[in-house]
């Protein structure tokens, strides 16, 4: 018999009865919170700025984004809410760990650092994620995308972090087989969540969110329009905007998965169930963050 206890289920009564910390109407930008958004190379930059603006409609108060150096310019333009800091490349695009020194100070204002969304470069990813890593301690840290591979090579994390993989990202992570994670995803999550002590979110259509404390919570809903290339990026990047206005990891994540889902709805019903686009995510997101708080008021 399967000892597992059952998932919590995910949907909008569960966050209903789960509301966000409070902001205050007095409350100020450095009050709403700081978020870094570590993303965006040479070949995918819109990846950064998906990842920002959701976090931004999420409830970030403060943005920065540290991207490769050959797009800093662009970025700046593209998202002009954002401080923008230019990191050095490799050949290969990727992120040059030398680069860290210049992100020192971004790194211990920030209440949450997102990294990943559309980095290039293995290698390189990797060995920047660890550099990076001792200066992330007593912050929410979100690890997406590439930035994920470091994972194996860090052991286990000392404080909760979270990653945010899809089947096929467990797959290339762990050596399994997709097809198997897709068949049980809370196994394929809550195994991961033991081996690196951090929260997972294995996404899907069906997406299993597990903890290192053996909590788990399952989320079935979004459509297949969700499918789409950068949407995951609109996730993480709530995700990370939640977790800088003041919830825990877990929560942000919990709440993250429920509105990126539900925004798919309301595109599928408003435009078509299919081909909507990732960079309207974040906006629907917003009148379902708006109609949450309308029945229990988190933003007065
Ligand atoms: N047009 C674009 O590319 C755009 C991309 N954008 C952003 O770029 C980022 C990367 O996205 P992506 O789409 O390039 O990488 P994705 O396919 O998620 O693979 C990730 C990893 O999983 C692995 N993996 C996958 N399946 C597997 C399997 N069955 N079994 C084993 N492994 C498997 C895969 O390995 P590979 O297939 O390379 O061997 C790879 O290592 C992300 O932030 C995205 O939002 C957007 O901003 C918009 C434009
Ligand atoms: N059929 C589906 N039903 C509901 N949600 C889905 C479906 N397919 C994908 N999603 C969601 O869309 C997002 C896709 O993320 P990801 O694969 O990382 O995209 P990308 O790498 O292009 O940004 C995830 O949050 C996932 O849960």
């Amino acid at each position: 018999m399967d000892a597992r206890v059952q998932p919590s289920r995910l949907d909008l009564d569960a966050l209903r009865s789960w509301p966000l910390p409070a902001v205050d109407d007095t409350a100020d930008k450095e009050a709403r919170g700081r978020v870094l958004v570590i993303a965006g190379s040479r070949e995918v930059p819109g990846a950064a700025v998906l990842a920002a603006t959701a976090a931004l409609r999420a409830g970030a108060g403060k943005l920065a984004i540290a991207t490769a150096a050959s797009v800093a310019q662009h970025m700046a333009f593209a998202m002009p809410e954002a401080r923008v800091i230019a990191l050095p490349e490799t050949a290969d695009g990727g992120f040059d760990e030398r680069g860290i020194a210049g992100i020192e100070r971004a790194v211990q204002a920030a209440r949450c650092v997102l990294v990943g969304p559309g980095l290039m470069d293995a290698k390189a990813t990797c060995r920047f994620v660890a550099a990076l890593a001792p200066l992330l301690k007593g912050r929410g840290v979100v690890l997406d995308a590439l930035a994920m591979d470091a994972a194996p090579h860090l052991g286990r994390f000392e404080e909760p972090v979270l990653l945010t993989p899809h089947a096929g990202e467990v797959a290339h992570l762990t050596g399994c087989d997709k097809d198997e994670v897709l068949a049980d995803p809370e196994r394929a999550a809550r195994e991961a969540a033991q081996r690196w002590n951090a929260v997972i979110a294995v996404k899907g259509a069906r997406t299993v969110i597990a903890d290192p404390d053996g909590r788990a919570w399952l989320h079935e809903g979004g459509n297949a329009g969700l499918a789409t290339s950068g949407s995951g990026d609109t996730l993480a990047g709530a995700i990370a905007g939640l977790c800088a206005r003041g919830a825990g990891l877990v929560q942000a994540c919990a709440w993250g998965v429920v509105l990126h889902a539900q925004a798919g709805e309301r595109l599928a019903a408003q435009r078509a169930p299919v081909g909507y686009l990732a960079r309207e995510i974040p906006d629907a997101m917003l009148q379902v963050l708006r109609d949450l708080q309308d029945v229990r008021p988190a933003i007065r």
